[in-house]
């Protein structure tokens, strides 16, 4: 059995919608690294949350660890996506030193200490003031502190810088492999990834196009000429290709574009508006 069997997953936030989730399949076996690629809106971090069983699947089946994730919660599955960093809380006054502490960092210290170097963490750091990259190293370090055997990662290495972003993925690479731990992330920047998954799920308007083992994909294993990996290259034209088959936002646009127009002939007050509360901030 694999640790994420889905079958025929679908779900839509509300029945006036599209569905975000069509009839997707797929399986993952444990220990694997997968890379979740598709263009905005592809239903990715849906996937993921059904996944984390933060919401409840509509039609279809989830099973993780054998399990349905809504109603079995596992805490070693750890969800990390970037609505965290909005959060208020942590935007307060405190020490990042006492905020890893709340959440167990004395039950793992050595785990702590070698996620706090390779995220080159400083403990004196205040969370209200520390930068939105520095902040995301933060929960990239409470969340990953306890030991997680599946771990759902929603594209929350952008504000890194490379060398961050390099120590966390070989870091990540090192869990799949001494402690069978499995990974399933969604990114936009495949830099410096080439090598890392083990399987990739591509996904278009909330469908499956293709997953499976990196060797079942011997486009991504060639040399480019251009200076980016063949993953890259790949998945540039994946997703080129996927939003061609979606076709063009021409004509919605000129449309949408009248009915706003109609509808709000001062366009030029919400704008002032808009300005007005940013500087404000
Ligand atoms: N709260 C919501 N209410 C209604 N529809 C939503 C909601 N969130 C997402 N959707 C729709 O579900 C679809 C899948 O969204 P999802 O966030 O899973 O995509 P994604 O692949 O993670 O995109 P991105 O790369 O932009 O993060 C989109 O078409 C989106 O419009």
């Amino acid at each position: 059995m694999d640790l994420i069997e889905v079958s025929n997953l679908s779900y839509t936030f509300s029945p006036e919608f599209p569905l975000s989730l069509d009839h997707v399949s797929i399986n993952l076996p444990r220990g694997s690294r997968t890379l979740l690629v598709g263009a905005n809106g592809a239903g990715k971090s849906t996937l993921l949350r059904l996944l984390a069983g933060k919401s409840l699947a509509k039609a279809g089946n989830v099973s993780v660890f054998g399990n349905d994730p809504f109603r079995e919660s596992k805490s070693t599955v750890v969800h990390l996506g970037t609505e965290w960093v909005n959060n208020p809380v942590v935007h307060r006054d405190m020490i990042v030193a006492r905020l890893i502490a709340s959440v167990g960092g004395d039950v793992f210290p050595e785990r702590r200490d070698m996620l706090i170097s390779i995220l080159d963490i400083d403990l004196r750091w205040r969370m209200h003031a520390i930068s939105d990259g520095e902040r995301r190293r933060v929960q990239l370090c409470m969340g990953l502190l306890r030991p997680f055997d599946l771990l759902l990662l929603d594209e929350v290495t952008v504000d890194l810088d490379v060398l961050a972003r390099s120590d966390l993925l070989s870091f990540l690479s090192s869990e799949t492999e001494t402690r069978k731990a499995t990974i399933v992330y969604a990114t936009h920047i495949f830099d410096g990834l080439a090598k890392w998954p083990t399987h990739l799920v591509h996904m278009s308007q909330g469908k499956i196009v293709d997953s499976g083992p990196v060797s079942n994909f011997p486009e991504i294993q060639s040399v480019t000429n251009t200076g980016n990996s063949a993953l890259l290259e790949t998945c540039l034209t994946w997703i080129k290709e996927d939003i061609k088959v979606r076709g063009s936002r021409e004509n919605e646009k000129r449309s949408t574009w009248q009915d706003v127009q109609d509808t709000f002939k001062t366009g030029t007050d919400v704008f002032t508006d808009y300005f007005k509360i940013s500087r404000a901030r």
